[in-house]
């Protein structure tokens, strides 16, 4: 049986460690999440059937401010999974100096397979589960895999009919008109942009003669292929829950994203025959794109994606960690023997939330900030945070990956030692 998901991610951890002095208290601290809750969700069907659905929040580590993170919704949810997911956000919102601890939360179901209805009272369910464990001053939620603005508007007016007030703080990543900042449709994406960018200006890396592969096109990866395609960039394969394409000379990428919007799969764009000549684009399976030839990979989907059983194969120059936890701890191991550059999630995909934080701000102050202003808060904090880890792994000759655990762990370790263990002892 393999490792199980939490189990490889406190591996990174440990890794870490091997660099850093910390107090022994502080590493017991964060091998442990403060809190996970387990919830049943009864949802009516449109049938008129009731089904039960299962969901889970797990907050991680609160010492350096509320909790925040994404809900998935996926049949493959587990406790496992979003444990492992509350635990990298503790680490990404310290990498990039954010006032938040970490959480995240999920519900085992195929939202494919619900309808608008189905899917608001599942949404508006999970928050009546919930209501007690989250908070804008305790836990913070935000879309993840399968969920979105939408999702998120139910959620934050869930709460607040819960608790009798308007509170757009609850949850980020909401409809502009329900207090939802601008930019956050495009933050995560727009993160690894700039940290692709910074990456590929130091290796004097052309975006003309840099090719490209992503997997996963949805909020992160389909609106990082696009900003690519602008810079110049080849962007050669996509692709989706379904499978891809593949156009060595490169894809043209908004109409890719044109068909998918319309046709709700990348598969439309191939079946259509009009976006590219039939003879020079392939079809492409999700495990033949990521071993393509290409400078650079981007796995943009789900975890564990490049294990052992193919890290021998991949071939990139440099993979950026779009998707949370797409490389198992052992297949780093290989990709570092075979000289793959690893860009690691917990810098590479931190714009979504460092607009969340932005989006919380606006909403307690009640002034909106502009898309420009937004963007340019966002560039000067992803390339300062992306700096000081090159800079990091530079000095202690570390993976980027160790280096931006280091650097996480420095933060929380302060704030956990200044917070001190007192609350801890018991009276005898
Ligand atoms: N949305 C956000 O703000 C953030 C997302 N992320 C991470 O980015 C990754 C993608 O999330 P989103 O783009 O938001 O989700 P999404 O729901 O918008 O899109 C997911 C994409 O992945 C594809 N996909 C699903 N299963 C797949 C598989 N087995 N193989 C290949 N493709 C598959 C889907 O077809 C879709 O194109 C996840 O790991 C998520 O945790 C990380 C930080 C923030
Ligand atoms: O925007 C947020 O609060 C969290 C986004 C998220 O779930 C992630 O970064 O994995």
């Amino acid at each position: 049986m393999s490792q199980s998901l939490f189990a490889d991610a406190m591996t990174r951890l440990d890794q870490a460690l091997q660099h850093v002095s910390i107090s022994s208290e502080a590493i017991e601290r964060l091998r442990y999440p403060k809190a996970s809750l387990a919830v049943s969700i009864p949802v009516r069907l449109d049938s008129g059937e009731l089904k039960v659905f299962q969901g889970y929040r797990v907050r991680y580590d609160d010492t350096r401010g509320p909790t925040k993170g994404g809900i998935r919704y996926h049949p493959n949810v587990s406790l496992d999974e979003v444990q492992s997911l509350a635990f990298w956000m503790t680490f990404k919102c310290a990498a990039v100096g954010l006032p938040f601890g970490g959480a995240k939360g999920g519900i085992v179901v195929n939202p494919k397979a619900l309808s608008r209805m189905e899917l608001e009272r599942l949404s508006r369910g999970y928050i009546d589960a919930i209501a007690d464990f989250i908070g804008p001053d305790t836990d913070i939620p935000a879309p993840d895999v399968y969920t979105n603005a939408t999702i998120m508007g139910w959620m934050m007016d869930q709460y607040s009919v819960i608790s009798r007030k308007f509170s757009p703080a609850v949850v980020t990543g909401k409809p502009t008109a329900l207090g939802g900042s601008l930019g956050r449709d495009t933050a995560t994406a727009m993160g690894a942009y700039f940290v692709i960018r910074n990456l590929m200006n130091r290796h004097q890396k052309l975006p003309q003669v840099t090719t490209v592969a992503i997997q996963g096109f949805g909020n992160a990866g389909g609106v990082l292929a696009e900003l690519l395609y602008d810079a110049g960039y080849k962007v050669v394969a996509v692709s989706d829950s379904k499978g891809g394409i593949y156009k060595p000379e490169g894809l043209d990428i908004p109409s890719v994203r044109r068909y998918q919007r319309d046709r709700k799969q990348i598969e439309a764009v191939y079946c259509e025959g009009s976006v590219c000549n039939l003879d020079d684009r392939q079809t492409i399976s999700n495990s033949e794109l990521l071993t393509l030839g290409v400078d650079v990979l981007v796995p943009a989907a789900l975890e564990r994606q490049i294990t052992l059983a193919n890290a021998h194969d991949i071939k990139a120059k440099f993979i950026f960690e779009v998707a949370n936890g797409p490389i198992s701890s052992a297949a780093d191991l290989i990709l570092q023997q075979n000289g793959i550059c690893v860009v690691p999630d917990i810098l590479v995909n931190s714009g979504g939330v460092t607009v969340s934080y932005f989006e919380w701000l606006q909403n307690r102050s009640g002034l909106y900030w502009s898309l420009e202003d937004i963007n340019q808060r966002l560039q000067e904090k992803m390339d300062a945070e992306t700096s000081q880890i090159l800079d990091l792994a530079q000095e202690l000759n570390l993976s980027l990956r160790t280096a931006a655990y280091v650097h996480s762990l420095k933060r929380l370790a302060k704030s956990i030692e200044a917070k001190g263990t007192q609350q801890y002892f018991t009276q005898s």
